[in-house]
């Protein structure tokens, strides 16, 4: 027998605190349908946003709610990010792709040849996340990389950068990309056609992006056009895959913190004589030193005076 106040509680009072409320991950967006990871259970639900100022993006972590009578949650709140992956969209406005990345991997290939400063420029946006990064050499499908690339690899992991030189297609050395990237929320970044979507397929097993979408309950499968999609790396981990994230072009940050950027030029900037050192004509600039005794490689040194002129130029960049 129920105590007499609980036995007189009205229903709807009784049903309303049935109501969940959930911490979630946004796994895949379709405009402002998304789906999320629960994170207590690991099950896949759809979800819609709660209000217009609410945006939030894949990776980031939500809180959600039941509804009654709807089979999709309501995200009524982004938590605070780790981080943001950002770039300038055509109105000059900051667009954020993705939240809470933890690993950027730069990937480029002997063909089409590879732009070392543009891979600077990806490592320089990840040392500014304050994230991990590794540089992937691809289309290495039987023997060793070029002469050339060996040379420059050696450069990055002489600065504790992890390198790979792999094969999407023959799937040469993908275990030792796995290893690398196992348990991260990992982006691909790179050039066109140095074969991102390739090595994304094999890192996930090919889980399509579809399918990633269906898996929740009531979603629209194959008819649903997918803007960004978080897909599972089979050790653990993520892989976020969008078409933002594919041609992403990192915004330039601050003249003063392009050296941040740059592991081999901010750990001796601190020796240089003056504290606003650039590392260009100075006197007692501890980097142009590293430079002349060949501690600092003259093209990485030339990646760095390169961005520092786009950061000049373009005024306060926006990161
Ligand atoms: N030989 C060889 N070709 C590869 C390898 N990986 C990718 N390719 C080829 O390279 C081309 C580009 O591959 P994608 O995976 O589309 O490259 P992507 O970087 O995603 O290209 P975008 O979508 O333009 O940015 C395709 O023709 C692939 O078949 C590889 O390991 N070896
Ligand atoms: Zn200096």
């Amino acid at each position: 027998m129920l105590p007499r106040y609980a036995r007189n509680k009205p229903q709807h009072r009784q049903r309303r605190a049935v109501s969940k409320r959930h911490e979630a991950v946004v796994i895949a967006t379709f405009g402002r349908r998304m789906n999320l990871r629960i994170l207590a259970d690991g099950t896949t639900v759809r979800a819609r946003i709660k209000g217009r100022d609410l945006k939030p993006v894949c990776g980031d972590r939500v809180l959600a709610e039941t509804i009654e009578n709807e089979p999709d949650l309501l995200i009524v709140e982004i938590l605070p990010r780790d981080n943001e992956l950002t770039r300038p969209n055509m109105r000059g406005k900051t667009e954020i792709l993705a939240a809470n990345i933890d690993f950027v991997a730069v990937a480029c290939a002997a063909v089409p040849r590879p732009d070392w400063y543009i891979v600077d420029r990806y490592l320089c946006a990840a040392e500014l996340m304050r994230v991990k990064a590794a540089i992937v050499f691809n289309k290495v499908d039987d023997g060793s990389a070029e002469p050339e690339a060996a040379e420059e690899l050696a450069v990055y992991r002489a600065l504790d950068y992890d390198t790979v030189v792999c094969s999407a297609k023959t799937e040469r050395n993908m275990d030792a990309l796995e290893s690398i990237l196992e348990q991260h929320v990992a982006i691909i970044v790179g050039q066109s056609g140095v074969g991102k979507s390739s090595l994304i397929n094999v890192l996930t097993q090919g889980e399509q992006r579809t399918a990633a979408v269906s898996t929740a309950k009531g979603g629209e499968g194959r008819h649903t056009t997918v803007n960004s999609v978080m897909l599972a790396q089979p050790r653990g981990g993520y892989v976020v895959d969008s078409p933002g994230v594919r041609d992403y072009a990192p915004a330039i940050a601050e003249p003063a913190e392009v050296e941040f950027g740059f592991r081999e030029i901010h750990g001796r900037s601190e020796h240089c004589r003056f504290a606003n050192c650039r590392h260009r004509h100075e006197p007692g600039c501890a980097v142009k030193a590293a430079l002349e005794s060949g501690d600092i490689s003259e093209r990485r040194y030339e990646s760095y005076k390169r961005m520092l002129l786009l950061t000049e130029q373009q005024g306060r960049g926006r990161y």
